[in-house]
């Protein structure tokens, strides 16, 4: 293996590689070339881990992995795979999540590097903590399409991932989805809340029936829907879909006849909003056109063709049947999740989402372009996957050089240049945000919300939606009352208690911390009366600090320096960089890190 070849690397670097220990987290399309590269050059003791098992769509990119390998292990099937490159490696597997209580800050201490190769903030944000609380470097890297990047994490020295808040994901008003959709992807984000709301875990902010709140209807609504014919037949009745759902036994005809016949006659009624667009056209289960016409003759995948409309509904149909069964086999209480790779849930979304697309004179789409825009998919890149995992495996030689200073994140770029570059490296280490609600030595941050309406149970959920823990205690400052506790029982009594009844005001300053993350933040309560339950209030208007030229890099350069911004698209959490000519040398980037989930965000209008 390279290291071992004299000359290849000086001494101190070839002894640094020979005592160091490695995590790889993700074995997906970069961690398995981070994998295969470290192997390759030499590093002696590694560990990998990651949850999930391999599916064929992995094969095209995840070359440690083989057809006979679906279904198995990734970690387990990375390592085996990549000892066939070099026997002598000490390589532990574990299949399992990161974020799990078996790897806490004594695990992370055991390392040199970790090397993330995720796909998804929320296991970033968790590694990011286990990495400062336990003083390891952690190279963070992504890919989104032909682009990517690696950027070094160092406790004091770098932003950490959570130092610059991100763009919130994409978002559409819950009245176009519920009330007047106009792009296809109106229509596929109503489905994927439809799946939710019949089989999923149920969220309010996932409506799918008409929203009699519009301000577009301006209140004209109700009153000529309750008197229009097609509301007489229970719908108006605003009961949660997946109640009524339940009460039909999950009939189809049933479902379809409510859902794109009788909701739509109540949308027609609300009449200001048809004024100036087309309205759209109720249907009826018996009278599908397409039934007698022939299949079109159709060339390219089956998945690319085009479904009729009576199509649409026999899988609407096959779809409802199948996911109500799965559902029903399991314990009472339990929910499906909706993903593209399961052939029901992507079925019935790509069936839901043109019927409804139909109704509404917007073009219906292939499954092939649904399950695409369903799954935010942005095709994954081999090429890309690999360059970056080299650089990423560079930055970790350096980083056991002890040459920190060299490290800044570089950028792979979709394309070259005007000044001929494919990578861009920052000019410096962009150093941590003094503010940051994480990595500030004495992390702070604002939770305002209604104290009259925020019960304890919704306090445990801004935690951990807001910042991200995952067994959240606090305690009130100054008095150390426990107003949360992460041990079950302990607190659970108070859960429909709002903060104001247990004697919080505004102003209070709770200290919450997580024992897993090794991380505490001072949480200030802030009294707002806003229609959301709550909002976290970061002091992200603090300008950053002029970074220092590093040394070795190319700090003293007189040509602009990139300016950032996150692909609002991306699943894989990258930066692309815009190049501005405009921009001072010495100007810290500005960052805006955003991640897609296949879950959009829907806002009330
Ligand atoms: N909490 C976690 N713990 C361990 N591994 C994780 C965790 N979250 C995600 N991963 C793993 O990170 C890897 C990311 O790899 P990649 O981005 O190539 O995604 P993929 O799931 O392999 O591909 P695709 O999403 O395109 O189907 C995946 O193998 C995934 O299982
Ligand atoms: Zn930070």
């Amino acid at each position: 293996m390279v290291a071992r070849v004299a000359g290849v690397f000086d001494e101190k670097l070839t002894e640094a590689i020979a005592n160091s220990k490695i995590l790889v987290v993700g074995a997906g399309g970069i961690g398995c070339e981070i994998l295969k590269n470290l192997v390759l050059t030499g590093f002696p003791n590694i560990e990998i881990i990651d949850l999930d098992t391999i599916d064929v769509s992995n094969l095209n990119r995840q070359f440690l992995f083989h057809k006979e390998h679906v279904g198995k292990s990734k970690a387990q099937v990375a390592k085996d795979s990549a000892l066939s490159f070099n026997p002598n490696v000490n390589i532990v597997a574990h299949h399992d999540s990161v974020i799990s209580n078996d790897y806490g800050v004594s695990y992370f201490k055991q390392f040199q590097i970790v090397m993330n190769a995720l796909d998804n903030r929320v296991a970033r944000n968790h590694v990011n903590r286990m990495c400062l609380a336990a003083n390891v470097p952690l190279i963070e890297t992504g890919t989104a399409g032909y682009a990517g990047q690696v950027e070094l994490i160092k406790k004091g020295l770098t932003q950490c991932y959570e130092c610059q808040p991100k763009a919130p994901q994409k978002t559409y008003p819950g009245c176009t989805i519920r009330n007047t959709p106009s792009e296809p992807i109106h229509c596929i984000v109503w489905a994927k809340h439809l799946f939710n709301q019949l089989f999923g875990e149920e969220d309010p902010d996932q409506d799918v029936s008409p929203d009699t709140a519009d301000p577009e209807a301006a209140g004209e609504a109700g009153a000529s829907a309750l008197s229009s014919e097609g509301t007489t037949s229970g719908n108006v009745e605003r009961k949660s879909t997946r109640t009524w759902a339940a009460e039909t036994n999950y009939d189809p005809e049933k479902l379809f006849t409510k859902l794109f016949g009788d909701d739509i006659r109540y949308l027609l009624s609300m009449e200001n909003l048809w004024k100036k667009r087309r309205p759209p056209t109720p249907l009826t289960w018996n009278n599908l056109p397409g039934k007698d016409n022939p299949q079109e003759q159709h060339t390219g995948l089956p998945d690319q063709r085009i479904w009729s409309l009576y199509e649409c509904a026999q899988v609407f149909n096959a779809s409802c049947t199948a996911l109500q069964k799965d559902l029903k086999s399991r314990p009472e209480g339990d929910h499906l999740v909706w993903d593209k790779d399961e052939k029901s849930a992507m079925d019935f979304v790509t069936a839901c989402a043109n019927i409804r697309a139909h109704i509404f004179n917007i073009p219906i789409k292939s499954r092939f372009e649904i399950k695409s825009m369903a799954g935010n998919i942005i095709p994954a890149i081999a090429t890309a996957n690999a360059i970056v995992a080299g650089l990423a495996v560079l930055r970790a030689q350096a980083v056991l050089r002890g040459d920190i200073a060299s490290c800044t994140s570089v950028y792979l770029r979709p394309k070259v240049n005007h000044r001929g570059q494919l990578f861009v490296p920052e000019k410096t280490l962009t150093p941590p945000n003094p503010k940051c609600y994480v990595c500030a030595p004495k992390p702070e941050v604002g939770l305002a919300c209604n104290l009259k309406q925020l019960t304890l149970k919704d306090l445990t959920t801004a935690f951990k939606e807001g910042l991200n823990m995952q067994a959240p205690d606090a305690t009130v400052e100054g008095k150390g009352l426990v107003v949360l506790s992460s041990e079950p029982g302990e607190t659970d009594h108070n859960n429909d208690k709002t903060l104001e009844e247990i004697g919080l005001n505004d102003g209070c300053a709770l200290l919450v911390d997580d024992f897993l993350q090794n991380y505490e933040v001072r949480v200030r309560l802030q009294q707002e009366d806003e229609e959301k339950l709550w909002r976290l209030v970061t002091d992200t208007d603090t300008p950053m600090p002029e970074p220092k030229p590093a040394n070795g890099s190319n700090g003293s350069d007189p040509k602009p320096g990139p300016s950032t911004s996150r692909d609002n698209d991306s699943d894989s959490d990258l930066e692309i960089i815009d190049e501005d000519d405009d921009e001072p040398a010495v100007k810290p980037p500005k960052r805006r890190r955003t991640e897609m989930n296949s879950d959009e965000v829907v806002e009330l209008c």
